[in-house]
């Protein structure tokens, strides 16, 4: 066994990984990387990029679809070609993935080990069976996995998770989607849109991620409407039969129905990648789930010397918390003992459904939490069904919850579904963080006529709820027609 002396590990080398990598060299020469699998990040590979070239193709066959009410008709079948279509999925997925293996060549060889890490004690990795390596400080970044029941695997093949997806060279006929959440929710509509047959199952009735009730039951109807989900599903049984999936499950009638399916996809929810690190060899302090606790201002455990980040920290599982709190983790255990907190961001998340789902700030669970009782907070609402740019353009469908603080009127956070979405999220989320209050956003300017006109309704819903202004005019001609 080869035994190296360093001062900082960090094990993964993914994005949480190599942010981490990058901040400890800023502040010692000897620093190791460790990936024990392959280099090119989740993100890349199999999960941020990759979902979005499926979910771009999908668009495109959807707008191709639907040309008919703006009386233009694109006339014969729209066809959609599965070979192709994951043909430029694979492509453009290998171009994202060359980027950051670029990069990693770039990175000294002496600096790189690869095999898996376990833990031998506080501070000393075992890489394979091949190296010893004592580390003065350690940073883990060893990401996630999906998580889904075991039982499931009885499925063989047919059992399916996000990475099987980006690689198959064709499209499949019918699938059975797991988890209305985010993944299931991105995959199974654009699945759905490039004409895959789709049946979605959730469970105890949540859909997205979505605390707010109201919010969540309009994204449920939009989506139910588009095709089968049961967000409260029963399902009897699943069997692997003549090389598909038969399902037996109980329909929203109740009536019990039996289909075939070519593939079971497991979306239902990722757990970190701690659990074969070898913790059981020192002693660390973990939550529930048995992920070791961090503070998130310095992403420093239990103990001292090790750091942890990104998906593997249980906290927000996003690929630019990963990016921060891997600089953040990194650059502490380079300059350890004298860690300093790092920069934390306001929360934003895009989920790339149409129409787009983004949450802000506090979610209304936690508005509710810290200020529910008092009646502290107030909800201010926009329906974009009538809102004027998004029916110009047919793309009115959505439903915008934002909060704020009553008496200070902070905004505290928002929830949605809606037309673009992700860019009203960083709009909200700027906002967020430079904690302005709903009356100074209504200070800032909207053009006419864009979806932004919607967040100003909103916002003058919520100052009017919050007594800080007028009540709202429900025929407001001086806003612009359907603002
Ligand atoms: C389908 C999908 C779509 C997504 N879309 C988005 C999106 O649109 N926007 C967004 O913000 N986020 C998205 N995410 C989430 C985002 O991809 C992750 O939050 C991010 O990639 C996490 O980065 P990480 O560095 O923590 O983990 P990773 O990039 O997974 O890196 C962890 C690395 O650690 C290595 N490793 C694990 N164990 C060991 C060990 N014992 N020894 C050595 N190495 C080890 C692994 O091989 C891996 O390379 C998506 C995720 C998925 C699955
Ligand atoms: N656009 C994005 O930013 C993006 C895209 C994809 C993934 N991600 C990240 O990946 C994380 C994981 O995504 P995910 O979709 O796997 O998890 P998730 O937690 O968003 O959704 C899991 C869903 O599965 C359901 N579920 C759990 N067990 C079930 C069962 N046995 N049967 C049916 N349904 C079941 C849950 O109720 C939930 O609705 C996300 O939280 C997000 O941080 C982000």
């Amino acid at each position: 066994m080869k035994k190296l002396n360093v001062d900082v590990a960090v094990i993964g080398g993914g994005t949480a990984g190599l942010a981490s990598y990058r901040a400890a060299k800023e502040h010692t020469d000897s620093v190791v990387l460790i990936e024990g699998g392959k280099f090119g990040t989740t993100c890349a590979r199999v999960g941020c990029m990759p979902s979005k070239l499926l979910i771009a193709a999908a668009e495109s066959a959807h707008n191709a679809q639907h040309t008919a009410p703006f009386g233009v008709f694109v006339d014969g079948d729209v066809r959609i070609d599965g070979q192709k279509v994951m043909q430029r999925i694979r492509d453009e997925r290998d171009r994202f993935v060359g980027f950051v293996v670029d990069a990693v060549d770039g990175i000294p060889d002496q600096d790189k080990l690869i095999g898996k890490a376990t833990f031998i004690s506080e501070t000393e990795l075992q890489i394979d069976d091949h190296t010893l390596l004592t580390a003065k400080r350690i940073v883990i970044a060893t990401g996630s996995r999906p998580a889904y029941p075991a039982v499931w695997n009885d499925l063989g093949d047919n059992l399916i998770i996000n990475d099987d997806v980006f690689n198959w060279t064709d499209l499949p006929k019918s699938i059975a989607v797991f988890g209305p959440g985010v993944i299931g929710l991105e995959l199974g509509q654009s699945l759905h849109r490039l004409g895959v047959e789709v049946l979605m199952f959730g469970m105890g009735g949540q859909v997205g991620p979505f605390t707010d009730p109201e919010v969540m039951a309009y994204a449920q109807k939009i989506f139910s409407e588009e095709f089968y989900l049961d967000a409260d599903s029963t399902v009897k049984e699943m069997i692997q039969k003549e090389g598909n999936v038969q399902i037996t499950y109980i329909d929203k009638q109740g009536i019990e129905q039996v289909k075939i399916v070519e593939y079971v996809l497991a979306a239902t929810g990722r757990r970190p990648n701690i659990d074969n690190l070898g913790l059981d060899n020192i002693t660390i302090e973990n939550d529930s789930r048995g992920v070791p606790i961090a503070d998130p201002f310095t992403m420093q455990t239990s103990v001292p010397t090790i750091f942890i980040a990104g998906d593997a920290s249980n906290q927000i599982p996003l690929l630019h918390e990963a990016a921060d709190q891997g600089k953040i983790a990194g650059s502490n255990a380079g300059v350890y003992p004298n860690i300093r907190v790092g920069l934390r961001r306001s929360s934003i998340a895009a989920v790339f459904t149409d129409p787009q789902i983004a949450m802000v700030g506090l979610s209304r669970k936690q508005v509710m939490e810290k200020l529910g009782s008092c009646g502290c907070f107030e909800t201010g609402a926009v329906s974009f069904e009538d809102q004027g740019r998004s029916r110009v353009m047919l793309k009115n469908k959505g439903l915008l919850h934002i909060y704020a603080e009553q008496g200070t009127g902070r905004l505290l956070g928002a929830e949605m579904i809606g037309p673009q979405a992700e860019h009203l999220a960083h709009l909200l989320a700027w906002a967020h963080q430079n904690r302005m209050t709903i009356s100074q956003m209504l200070d800032m300017p909207f053009y006419h006529p864009v979806i932004e006109e919607g967040v100003r309704t909103a916002l003058r819903d919520l100052n009017a709820k919050l007594r800080l202004g007028s009540a709202m005019i429900s025929e407001c001609m001086e806003c612009g027609p359907g603002c």
